[in-house]
């Protein structure tokens, strides 16, 4: 059996996507990367069947995303939206419950109790739970919404830029996180720096076209990556011996 999990084929999506072709196997991490505008976002919604695309289909563990409803999407695949407008009197246990909405009635409580309290501990946020969604910090409430996608308990996990509002040790310990996660994962991120560190593959679009799909290293030190951002990756080594990346614009 073939252990593809989900494949774009031919896939667009009116100005914001020209093409796409790739398929993403079980348990890959993968890197979405491009300029502001590339159609990243637009990518990520068409994955989880947010939205139709204009061209080609999604297809999820073999059968068209389209086919399915938007219950037996939420059963597979977890979107982390870049923002989020809950409302601000929620508590947070109960926005981290609604992980579980796509299995209602089809589960013991047992179970769906058992995943929200495992997001829960991933995440760090159990001091959190008694308070409101209005009441976070940025970054506390980029946790809590990881934990509400986890607590989904999804084979796909699609995230766009989890590390946003996070303070640098806060960004190191949710890519740990996500790195030891057994599901497959894609995220867009804009911190090229941690690309290596989360994804061994690496996507780059540019102008609304997949123009490169390979590993991460081989993306970052590419012409092609050159030509998208006007930027040059450089590996430095630090004090400490810890290998890192620096971009650096390319002089004219
Ligand atoms: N429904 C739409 N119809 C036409 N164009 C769209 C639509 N949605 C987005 N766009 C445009 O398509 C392009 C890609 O948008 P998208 O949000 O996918 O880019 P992105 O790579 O995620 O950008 P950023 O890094 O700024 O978040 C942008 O120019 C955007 O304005």
């Amino acid at each position: 059996m073939s252990d593809i999990m989900l494949q774009a084929e031919g896939l667009g999506y009116e100005e914001a996507l020209a093409l796409a072709d790739f398929s993403v196997r079980a348990g890959e991490h993968i890197a979405i990367i491009g300029p502001n505008g590339a159609g990243k976002s637009t990518l990520l919604k068409l994955l989880a069947g947010l939205l139709k695309p204009s061209s080609g289909c999604v297809t999820l563990a073999s059968r068209p995303l389209h086919n399915l409803t938007r219950r037996e999407i939420a059963r597979q695949i977890a979107w982390l939206s870049q923002s989020d407008d809950v409302a601000s009197e929620f508590l947070v246990s109960d926005y981290v419950a609604l992980g579980r909405l796509p299995f209602q009635g089809t589960e013991a409580s047992a179970e769906g109790k058992a995943a929200i309290q495992t997001a829960i501990h991933h995440c760090r946020i159990s001091s959190l739970m008694v308070r409101t969604m209005g009441s976070l910090s940025g970054g506390e409430r980029q946790r809590v919404m990881l934990a509400r996608c986890l607590a989904q308990t999804p084979r796909i996990l699609l995230l766009d830029e989890p590390t946003n509002h996070l303070d640098l040790s806060a960004r190191s310990e949710l890519l740990t996180l996500l790195r030891t996660l057994p599901m497959t994962v894609l995220t867009v991120l804009h911190d090229l720096s941690l690309v290596p560190d989360f994804a061994d593959r690496t996507l780059l679009l540019r102008e609304g076209r997949l123009i490169m799909d390979d590993a991460s290293r081989k993306v970052l030190f590419s012409p092609m990556f050159e030509l998208a951002f006007n930027q040059k990756a450089h590996q430095v080594t630090l004090d400490d011996g810890h290998v890192s990346l620096l971009f650096r614009p390319i002089q004219p």
